[in-house]
């Protein structure tokens, strides 16, 4: 595909010691970015951010690079660092929000940066939008954003967001780093369950307290996993790419999922992570119950998490669980919910999709694989399927398993190199979207 060749010059991605040792210390504002005038910046719902870059093409169709300034909380317990302190040490860069996903947002506006410094004008005009609230829903960052642009009549090329990385070390016997862009995300649930009992001294207690009850039909649920639904989504059309990456025999199996899928499948499943992208996946995360240690608990309540997988919907899912629990004293309420996501195009003419390859192709000529795949979290974008059907979840940046575990885990850190590189492709990205080609409109698979 063309890559902008007719532009003047392609600026070059090699920045001096002072640039780097900038964009490293780089927690100030981007001066270049605010003074420049094709560029318009608005707040948005108080906290969020809305870059709009205007091309000096104006029939090339604008495209959006997204990332969130927000993260989830991290108590000191278990840090090798504190986990705000932003310290750099051994190469690396610590905290919290370091992979997930303030290195997107500085990345994507340092790289910015460097290119105004350099006299670069886009032709392809493009938006930054940076939610403050992706970790609690982005109600009110990213859904205000896409209404707004939604009220302007904007449609988007596509999208890029976090989602997926380069991967590296999470499939056995696959020792070659791949990338997979995930073309879709699985929906999710945020469910509470509750039993309410009537309180009294427990001294003389009921055969089963609230509590008891609760926590035995979470145990059932813990016990009963939703059906594995491997051949159905993106998955099968991952490992097929994959498969020329495997020796003998495994790429035969890769190559004939219609007969080795119930095999590939229950191997799946062993794993924690893969086993995210086989089925709908249920995580109990907040149990609150009990007033005082001699009063029968008047109620207990359990939050489950729930990512729902390509093949299910929500509905499917509610009722999967309310069977599984089986007990009338327990209460369902739905506090959050939302469908698995449509699966965007990765063909040839995917023009978002196509650029990612390129690009990756160029910054990281190791990685031989580049698939379309899902992502197991969610994220802003799901926000923005009014405005485009070409949504990618993919950060370029090496995910080793450790890595994942630290992603709302602890001891969160990206690698100096790491951001740099991760720089470095938004700096081409940038430039490679300036290309006349245009997407080719979508229908989204019933
Ligand atoms: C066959 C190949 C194996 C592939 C293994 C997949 C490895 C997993 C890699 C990345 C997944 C990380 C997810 C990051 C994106 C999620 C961001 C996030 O935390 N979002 C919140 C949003 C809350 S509001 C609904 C979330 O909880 O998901
Ligand atoms: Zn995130
Ligand atoms: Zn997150």
């Amino acid at each position: 595909m063309s890559t902008g060749k007719g532009r003047e010059r392609h600026i070059p991605s090699q920045f001096n010691q002072g640039e780097r040792f900038a964009m490293k210390e780089a927690l100030k504002v981007f001066p270049t970015i605010f003074k420049t005038r094709f560029i318009q910046h608005e707040v948005i719902g108080e906290y969020s951010h809305l870059f709009t870059v205007q091309g000096s093409d104006p029939s090339l169709q604008p495209y959006m690079l997204m990332a969130h300034s927000d993260v989830v909380p991290a108590p000191d317990e278990g840090w090798e660092v504190p986990p705000f302190s932003g310290l750099e040490h051994d190469g690396f860069i610590h905290g919290r929000g370091t992979l997930d996903n303030k290195n997107s947002l500085m990345a994507i506006l340092q790289a910015l940066e460097l290119l105004l410094i350099r006299n670069y004008i886009p032709r392809r005009s493009f938006f930054i939008a940076l939610g403050h609230d992706e970790e609690v829903s982005g109600q009110n960052g990213a859904q205000k954003i896409s209404a707004l642009l939604q009220a302007r009549g904007v449609k988007l090329a596509f999208i890029v967001d976090e989602g997926n990385f380069i991967l590296d070390g999470f499939i056995p016997y696959l020792k070659k780093p791949f990338a997979m862009i995930a073309v879709s995300e699985k929906g999710g649930i945020n469910l509470r369950l509750q039993v309410n009992m009537t309180p009294g001294h427990s001294s003389a207690p009921p055969k089963e307290t609230s509590i008891g009850i609760l926590a035995a039909a979470i145990s059932r649920l813990e016990q009963t996993p939703l059906p594995n639904m491997f051949g159905s989504g993106p998955l099968k059309t991952t490992l097929q790419e994959l498969a020329n990456e495997f020796p003998f025999p495994a790429n035969i199996v890769l190559r004939n999922l219609w007969l080795f899928g119930p095999l590939v499948s229950r191997l799946m499943e062993r794993n924690y992570i893969t086993n995210a992208l086989v089925r709908t996946t249920m995580a109990l995360t907040m149990f609150n119950a009990g007033v005082k240690m001699n009063v029968i608990p008047p109620m207990a309540q359990a939050i489950i998490n729930l990512r729902i997988h390509p093949a299910q919907t929500v509905q499917e899912v509610l009722e999967l669980i309310k069977n599984i629990v089986a007990d009338d004293r327990v209460q369902f309420h739905v506090l959050t919910a939302f469908d698995p996501l449509p699966v965007s195009p990765s063909d040839h003419q995917a023009l978002g999709y196509q650029l990612l390859r390129q690009t990756i192709q160029s910054i990281f000529p190791e990685v031989n694989t580049i698939a379309p795949g899902i992502c197991i979290g969610n994220t802003d974008s799901r926000h923005y399927t009014n405005l485009t059907t070409s949504i990618y979840r993919f950060n370029p940046v090496y995910l080793h398993p450790q890595d994942f575990r630290s992603i709302h885990g602890i001891n969160e850190k990206i690698s100096v190199q790491a951001y740099e590189t991760q720089v470095k492709f938004i700096f081409e990205f940038i430039q490679n979207a300036d290309t006349y080609q245009e997407p080719i409109p979508h229908l989204h698979e019933l």
